[in-house]
């Protein structure tokens, strides 16, 4: 499709679906603008974007296709912009907020217009910002929450996912509020949980500073998101208060009650309460990725010597498959290590498996 795309906000969301859209419509002119001058460099010379601009309001104006990728509360800032400017009268705006209520209040006076605005919210991502982690394939195989209210016509729903089909998410349309309740319990709340056991430590760190040290494995692994970036957070936390707040009462009511099991050494209750947990994670969906994504992991038993990672890696470069984690998960001298190569996707996670197997004479196999 021909057209004009004006994307607000080149991180690693304006940054992933400029890929995206450029890769399913190679006619279309991706137009760039962000707060961040540097930002906006770096997107045009990664090739992310065609042109970057220096005035939203200007690019607004000419635009087919308009996506606010910036953080929620901005997000409100651009929509109130956009209610006084002089719009192309078929353009779509749309956004990738984390949360819909307020972003799609904020947008009234535009569908009162008769402005398209359909919310948005690709629910897959990453700890990592800025433009430079940006990916075509962030969002392949994701969710891709749509809000749009009755005053959109169904054919913008569709001229939409038809310029976001280079995503190759799966579209769900949901109400604004069921969106922030779902991404309240799934994503929103996760994350303070991860910040409070990060505080939790660094308070029991000032007593033992052996602490972070032994910090490795699974507390790494619940706290990775603790690393994201800390404004969107904020911003998201501001907006999806209510839902919030009853999450909290929620949460404490669930430790008051597992904190009573422990105490009373209920060995019973305790195990249940594990065993109930591990059922229902167990029986999860693995092959779509959810808000916090899984990463396709492949483990490779590999002998322990300098350099072997270098070699496993110069294989995977040469035929150009991308990993997004690298690990190594146990080394003694003597024995074999297991290394855990982690992939976005089930695709690279094959492909590197048979690129192994064809170089090399060590194990590989997937858990
Ligand atoms: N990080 C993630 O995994 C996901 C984030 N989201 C949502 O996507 C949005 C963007 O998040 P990221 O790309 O991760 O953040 P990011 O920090 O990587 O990028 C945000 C960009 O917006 C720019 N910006 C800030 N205010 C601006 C303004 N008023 N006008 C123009 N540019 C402005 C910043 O300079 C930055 O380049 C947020 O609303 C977030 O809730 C949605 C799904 C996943
Ligand atoms: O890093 C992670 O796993 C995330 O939590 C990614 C994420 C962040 C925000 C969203 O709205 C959706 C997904």
């Amino acid at each position: 499709m021909r057209g004009n795309i004006l994307i607000a906000g080149l991180g690693l969301i304006g940054g992933s679906i400029a890929l995206a859209i450029k890769r399913a419509h190679e006619d279309a002119t991706v137009i760039g603008y962000d707060v961040s001058n540097e930002s906006l460099r770096l997107a045009r010379s990664l090739g992310v974007i065609d042109e970057a601009v220096p005035s939203f309001a200007h690019a607004a104006r000419e635009a087919d296709v308009i996506v606010l990728a910036v953080p929620v509360v901005q997000t409100e800032q651009l929509l109130r912009e956009l209610a006084h400017l002089p719009l192309r009268s078929h353009v779509i705006i749309t956004d990738v907020g984390s949360t819909k209520e307020r972003i799609v209040e904020q947008a009234l006076p535009l569908l009162e217009k008769g402005v398209a605005f359909i919310g948005g919210h690709p629910m897959a991502g990453s700890h990592k910002s800025g433009v430079a982690a940006a990916r075509a394939h962030l969002f392949e195989n994701a969710f891709y929450i749509l809000t749009p209210t009755e005053h959109v016509k169904e054919e913008d729903v569709i001229r939409l996912k038809q310029w976001l089909k280079g995503t190759k998410a799966h579209f769900v349309t949901l109400t604004p509020r069921e969106h922030d309740r779902i991404a309240g319990v799934i994503s929103h709340f996760p994350h303070i949980i991860a910040a409070s056991l990060v505080h939790q430590a660094q308070q029991y760190e000032r007593e033992d500073e052996l602490v972070s040290r032994l910090a490795a494995g699974g507390f790494r692994d619940i706290t990775r998101i603790a690393s994201s970036n800390p404004e969107m957070w904020r911003d998201i936390f501001i907006h999806n208060k209510e839902e919030l707040l009853q999450l909290f009462d929620r949460w404490i009511e669930e430790m008051k009650k597992i904190r009573t099991y422990v105490a009373d050494g209920d060995s019973e209750r305790i195990y249940h309460y594990f065993h109930e947990a591990k059922q229902f994670r167990d029986g999860l969906p693995v092959r779509t990725k959810g808000a916090i994504p899984s990463f396709y992991d492949l483990y490779v038993d590999v002998p322990d010597y300098p350099g072997v990672i270098s070699e496993i890696t110069g294989y995977l470069a040469k035929e150009r498959i991308s990993i997004t984690n690298i690990r190594i998960i146990e080394t003694r001298e003597d024995i074999y290590g297991v290394l855990r190569l982690s992939f976005q996707t089930e695709d690279d996670r094959q492909r590197a498996k048979r690129c192994i197997e064809a170089n090399t004479n060590y194990e590989t196999y997937v858990v």
